[in-house]
């Protein structure tokens, strides 16, 4: 298997200087405010095919080549820099790692003594030179060699001090980005603004730093990853900075009150040896889609300064450090059609059907557009070039449209007047449309998710014999099920006394479940299976969680100032159906729980957060799993084979752990089964404990015995 993406070699010398046009073009867009009709892979996949027919024709290479030149050739500028600022070459795998390294300590005539690995952050250079410890300019890296002026952002950039600790003058190299939240904030400025938005936080970055008469301003962070003394300037302190490892100019960069990584989860570190460089690049891949800024890669560097001194630049990029390119998140792809559904709970959302596109390992074909006012506000099109990102797990999102690929066939996304499952209108007075019949739209998906395993597990309940009873006009939702009598039963089509006899004792069975289970089943917007487990243990009971306000739904874990009202509404309007369940005799408690201190009827347990958080004092710490995030992984064996995940999560929080789905560095156990995949490479990769479906069972065997409700 190959690391470098696949590329076309241009085929003669026409097609190849069309290649180099375009290369051009793209890459002038792209620094000047992110623009560019290409995604970076696309624009790297073009270079390198630009490369290869340069390699088999070296007397055909044109003057505008983007190849061996900093930024492609794109950008100029008119401030010198003192040393020049270089890009980086590239690796896509470990194999190619490997083969640079090789390269190098040839090059060398010796081993590297120490590898310096930091994150590659997703910005753009810059330039801050300091005069005995003031902030004097800011530079961008241009063409390398020249930048261009954009001291007017000084003040704005979030880790960029206007004085250093020390009065010293040295000039500071690093990344300038936004953050997520930075992104955010000055895309809803924007938006304010003019009514549009930034495509992604890099050329939002870019745009940002370069805007001189902009009516808003939007902060920028700043991350340092080097430090150079003036050429001429021979103190003692400029010797130091020249003869220090790379790892220890960081430090001291960090003292000077300058932003470095260090205090971030993907901090630099130095590694001994090329196997615990691959490592850490397998950590910093591994919280890529959590961090709050973005990244691109690992960049890895010889951390003493003789090794640099000696395996010194060409042109474009030092020969002592080296970029290892991570999978892109982020890809331009058609948007081919947007389909309407009507969820369980009858809300209308919209999906993007794409051309399918490799994002972060996987292929994408769908992906989230959230809402109607959304797509206008982006003023999307079928048949528009669209920018997906995706990361991690999170679900794929449409950004936004490349404009300027238009061809003019682009035609207006259908935005459907009535709810496309039953027909009847839609309620568009919030940004979130549903259908006027609310849950009662989609009744059999609602009825069908309470009978579910993981809820309220109604054996031999399926979606057809749902049908026939709704059809039949016997219920019109899951409450109903239980006022159900045995003539009624016998009455239907294909329904014989055994089967009536056997329904009726699993609607029996499932009065008893625990309040988790009830609670899912209810389908409240935002509440998956872990929050509702969550909300039923913090609470105890129903009546409990009824009389919580936002605040006190607060409390619970995971649940936001956003969600916090969400369910509270919710459960107002599932109010009957409540009510229904409780007549009909379904258990309202949660086993084991005890309902929050101060609980008393409408009591807003807000005014006291300590108390609601220690809701079951004294007995969850001395639970086997107190306090642990858990992820349970591959083929159940032993004890846990006849369960399902659901049930291994319950078993998990009944212990008094976390259940969660995915490996990160907080994760304090994974369990791992039979065909574990990722996430055990993963949890490997992390340093986070493993053990089998066994030990785990021994770990937590006096919960196992007891009843899964
Ligand atoms: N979409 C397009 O049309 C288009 C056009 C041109 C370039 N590009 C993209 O830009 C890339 C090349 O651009 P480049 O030369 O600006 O960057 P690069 O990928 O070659 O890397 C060099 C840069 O990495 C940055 N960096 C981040 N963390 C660092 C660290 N810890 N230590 C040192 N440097 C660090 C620095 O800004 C440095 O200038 C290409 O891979 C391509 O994907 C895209
Ligand atoms: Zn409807």
């Amino acid at each position: 298997m190959t690391e470098t993406p696949p590329f076309t070699t241009p085929a003669d010398a026409t097609a190849y200087a069309k290649a180099v046009r375009l290369a051009v073009d793209s890459a002038a867009a792209y620094y000047a405010d992110g623009t560019s009709t290409l995604d970076d892979d696309a624009y790297d996949r073009l270079v390198r095919g630009i490369a290869a027919y340069e390699e088999e024709h070296p007397d055909e290479v044109l003057p505008d080549s983007p190849t061996g030149k900093v930024a492609g050739g794109a950008v100029v500028g008119d401030v010198p820099h003192t040393v020049p600022m270089l890009s980086l070459d590239n690796v896509f795998g470990p194999e190619q790692l490997a083969d640079w390294a090789a390269s190098l300590e040839r090059r060398l005539g010796r081993p590297v003594t120490a590898w310096s690995v930091e994150p590659k952050l997703d910005g753009l250079a810059i330039s801050a030179r300091y005069r005995r410890g003031r902030l004097a300019q800011l530079v961008t890296r241009g063409d390398g060699i020249a930048g261009e002026d954009v001291s007017h952002a000084i003040g704005t950039v979030v880790g960029l001090p206007d004085r250093l600790a020390e009065p010293v003058t040295v000039e500071l190299r690093g990344e300038v980005m936004m953050t997520t939240t930075q992104f955010e904030e000055a895309c809803a400025k924007r938006r304010a603004h003019d009514g549009t938005t930034f495509a992604n936080p890099r050329s939002a970055a870019a745009g940002t730093l370069r805007a001189q008469d902009r009516p808003y301003v939007c902060e920028l962070t700043f991350f340092g990853y080097g430090a150079l003394p003036r050429p001429d300037d021979d103190s003692a302190q400029a010797a130091r900075l020249r003869e220090l490892p790379h790892s220890q100019v960081m430090e001291w960069v960090a003292a000077q009150g300058v932003q470095t990584t260090a205090a971030t989860p993907v901090a630099g570190i130095v590694a001994g040896t090329l196997e615990r460089v691959q490592e850490r690049v397998g950590e910093i891949a591994a919280v890529r889609a959590e961090l709050p800024f973005g990244i691109d890669g690992i960049v890895i560097k010889c951390d003493l300064a003789a090794d640099q001194a000696q395996a010194g630049f060409s042109s474009r990029a030092p020969r002592w450090a080296v970029a290892y390119k991570l999978p892109a998140t982020e890809k331009i792809t058609k948007l081919l059609a947007v389909e309407w559904n009507t969820g369980r709970t009858g809300v209308i959302a919209p999906r993007a059907v794409l051309q399918p596109v490799e994002l972060d390992g996987s292929l994408v074909t769908y992906a989230t557009l959230h809402n109607a006012s959304d797509i206008a506000r982006r003023g999307l099109m079928i048949g528009d070039s669209v920018t997906v990102y995706k990361a991690g797990d999170v679900i794929p999102r449409v950004e936004a449209p490349v404009v300027h690929l238009r061809t003019g066939d682009e035609r207006p996304i259908d935005i459907p007047q009535v709810c496309p499952s039953c027909g009847d209108a839609i309620d568009a007075s919030q940004e979130r449309w549903r259908c006027v019949r609310g849950r009662a739209c989609r009744a059999i998906a609602s009825i069908v998710y309470a009978a579910g395993r993981d809820q309220l597990d109604i054996e031999g309940l399926a979606e057809n014999r749902i049908r026939q009873l709704l059809d039949a006009g016997l219920i019109a939702d899951f409450a109903d099920l239980f006022f159900l009598t045995r003539e009624q039963l016998l009455g239907l089509e294909r329904m014989g006394a055994t089967s009536t006899d056997n329904l009726l004792a699993a609607l029996d069975r499932a009065k008893g479940r625990p309040l988790s289970r009830v609670f899912c089943a209810l389908g409240v917007r935002g509440t998956g299976r872990s929050m509702s487990r969550r909300i039923a243990r913090h609470f105890a009971t129903m009546d409990a969680i009824r009389a919580a306000d936002p605040d006190a739904i607060q409390q619970v874990d995971g649940i936001g100032p956003e969600k916090a009202p969400v369910v509270v509404d919710e459960l107002a309007e599932l109010a009957p159906l409540i009510d229904k369940l409780i007549r009909a005799g379904v258990n309202m408690t949660e086993p084991g729980a005890t309902p929050p201190t101060g609980e008393a009827g409408k009591t807003a347990a807000g005014e006291q957060p300590g108390d609601a958080q220690a809701a079951d004092p004294g007995t969850t710490a001395a639970l086997p799993l107190a306090s642990m995030s858990v992820v349970v992984t591959g083929t159940m064996t032993g004890p846990l084979a006849a369960l399902s995940r659901n049930e291994v999560n319950e078993l998990i929080e009944r212990a008094g752990g976390k259940a969660s789905s995915s490996v990160s560095a907080r994760t304090s156990l994974l369990v791992a089964g039979g065909k574990a995949g990722s996430k055990h490479t993963k949890a490997q990769q992390l340093g986070v404990p493993i053990t089998t479906p066994e030990e785990f069972a021994a770990l937590v065997a006096p919960l196992l015995e007891s009843p899964l409700g």
